[in-house]
């Protein structure tokens, strides 16, 4: 039986956080603010760019004043430096069309802001794959709210969503639809903790669980 299947796609699909942090580290640089190192601009990620370039300000000990040029910064680096192709996770693009071979619809729900997330699924190849993107600002709400997934799941009884993180967790409960925990992303809390229907820590499983599921 053939679902449709919403991914996530920081910490996913795609190992993102060395360009997510190549852009906030640019950008405070031209800003003269201090630096922050990367393991704490991947403690950040989840919630979307407003909530992460917030974070990052409050932890630079500098005003939320900067949050909008910080954010225009930012966003040109996200749109404008490349993503590379071996950020994909291993064994992903052949899951990806693994599944679509199976006849599955595949989708994209992500709190990266969809203009990011079109360059990052250009440049990495992914694109093709996807019928339908929403991005964290293409509504008025993000993730964990579930109008998103609810949009990338246009209305598909049958689905599954994939993340990697608390944020995915939660939207997949308040949206009902069934959640795969990819173990290896930037989730903080440990894998017992975090509800799902099934988990894999590498994507070379993704099919095989998809179709136990299915
Ligand atoms: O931009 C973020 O905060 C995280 O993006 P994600 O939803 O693809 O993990
Ligand atoms: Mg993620």
């Amino acid at each position: 039986m053939s679902l449709t299947i919403a991914f996530d796609l920081d910490g996913t699909l795609i190992d993102s956080v060395p360009h997510i942090h190549h852009g906030v580290a640019s950008a405070l640089a031209e800003m003269s603010l201090p630096g922050i190192d990367r393991h704490t601009t991947q403690g950040f990620v989840g919630r979307g760019l407003p909530i992460l370039l917030e974070r990052v300000l409050d932890h630079v000990g500098v005003s939320q004043d900067h949050h909008a040029e910080l954010t225009r910064r930012t966003m040109h680096h996200y749109v404008n430096t490349p993503s590379d192709p071996d950020s994909v996770y291993p064994g992903a693009r052949e899951a990806l069309t693994a599944l679509q071979e199976a006849g599955h619809r595949l989708t994209l729900c992500t709190n990266k802001p969809h203009e990011a997330t079109l360059s990052a699924l250009r440049d990495t190849g992914l694109a093709p794959f996807f019928e339908v993107v929403i991005g964290g600002d293409s509504l008025p709400t993000r993730k964990p709210d579930p109008a998103m997934l609810h949009a990338a799941l246009d209305g598909a009884s049958r689905a599954l969503y994939v993340g990697d993180s608390e944020t995915d967790v939660e939207t997949a409960q308040n949206a009902g639809v069934p959640f795969l925990l990819f173990t290896e992303g930037y989730r903080k809390t440990p894998v017992g903790d975090l509800p799902h229907r099934a988990s894999f820590a590498d994507h070379a499983d993704l099919p095989a669980l998809v179709a136990d599921l299915a």
